[in-house]
């Protein structure tokens, strides 16, 4: 029943936040109106490619997955300030994301080593999750550490995202795999980023303009859901549906991670500027 409704989530409202994808890169791309299609295609060619290179060598293409969305939580998650564009903050950006992933992984071991093995067919064993998670946690507060001896960050707001981090462990500690993924991926990840997508479209955030975003959204979602069912069609069966559904995710990560660091970009430069 919980796998049923992060399964739902997953695919309702987490696919939806990158069906809006193309208008974004129009509002980033100011002559985006001649070449429609080109990137249109680009995004599509990206996709399929990764799709393709998961087959062929399905290792590199989960360490590079597990990488970029790592970045692209920590970055959606923390947003600490508009001025934070240093190296330093994305690198805490990337050690915060890589946490609360394999922080994930650690407190689901067993089923998320099934999972990379029907992708990969590598066992993982569960000591490498305490490792590995030992390792992001020490990057991060080391990083938290020497921003805040440079006093480029509060103490209050570093206590906040510890706290969060907190927080994010106990549900994935007190729930399955699917589901504890389902919370963070709609709840942290997906709602603050059609906030920011939506103010970055049309300026605010109202019934009205998220209305209009779930509209222009529901094509490419449609679209994208017959996609997964083909892929679930001609590769799955009953026990690999979960691996489909993380090589299809990870396929449309990555034009979107791209998208999505250049919207944050484009507005703070513009708020910079103001
Ligand atoms: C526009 C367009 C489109 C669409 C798009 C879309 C719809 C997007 C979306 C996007 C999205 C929706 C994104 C997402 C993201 C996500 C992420 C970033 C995630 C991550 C995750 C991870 C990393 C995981 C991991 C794991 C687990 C959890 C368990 C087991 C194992 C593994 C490792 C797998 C198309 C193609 C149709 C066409 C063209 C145009």
């Amino acid at each position: 029943m919980l796998d049923i409704s992060g399964l739902f989530l997953v695919l309702s409202l987490g696919l939806l936040h990158g069906a809006n994808d193309l208008s974004l890169i129009k509002k980033i791309k100011l002559n985006y109106s001649q070449k429609i299609t080109s990137y249109t295609l680009v995004y599509l060619s990206l996709v399929l490619l990764v799709l393709g290179a998961f087959y062929f060598i399905p290792v590199i293409i989960l360490v590079a997955f597990i990488l970029i969305s790592a970045y692209h939580f920590g970055e959606q998650h923390l947003q600490m300030n508009r001025k934070f564009t240093k190296p330093l903050f994305k690198f805490i950006y990337f050690t915060f994301g890589l946490s609360i992933l394999i922080g994930l992984f650690f407190f689901n071991s067993a089923s998320t080593s099934e999972i990379i093995s029907d992708i990969t067919n590598y066992s993982i064993p569960a000591y490498f999750y305490q490792y590995a998670l030992f390792f992001a946690l020490t990057l991060l507060m080391i990083s938290f550490l020497l921003v805040l001896l440079r006093n480029e960050l509060k103490l209050i707001f570093v206590l906040k995202k510890i706290f969060d981090l907190v927080l994010v462990f106990s549900v994935f500690y007190f729930s399955e795999l699917l589901f504890g993924f389902a919370i963070y991926f709609v709840f942290w990840h997906t709602l603050p980023s059609l906030n920011d997508q939506i103010k970055f479209l049309y300026g605010e955030n109202s019934k009205a303009t998220w209305l209009t975003y779930l509209k222009k959204s529901l094509p490419i979602w449609l679209i994208s859901i017959l996609g997964l069912f083909l892929l679930y069609y001609l590769f799955g069966n009953d026990n690999l549906y979960l691996s489909i559904m993380f090589a299809f995710i990870a396929a449309v990560t990555f034009p979107h991670v791209i998208v999505i660091e250049r919207m944050f970009e484009k507005y703070n430069s513009k708020n910079l500027n103001q």
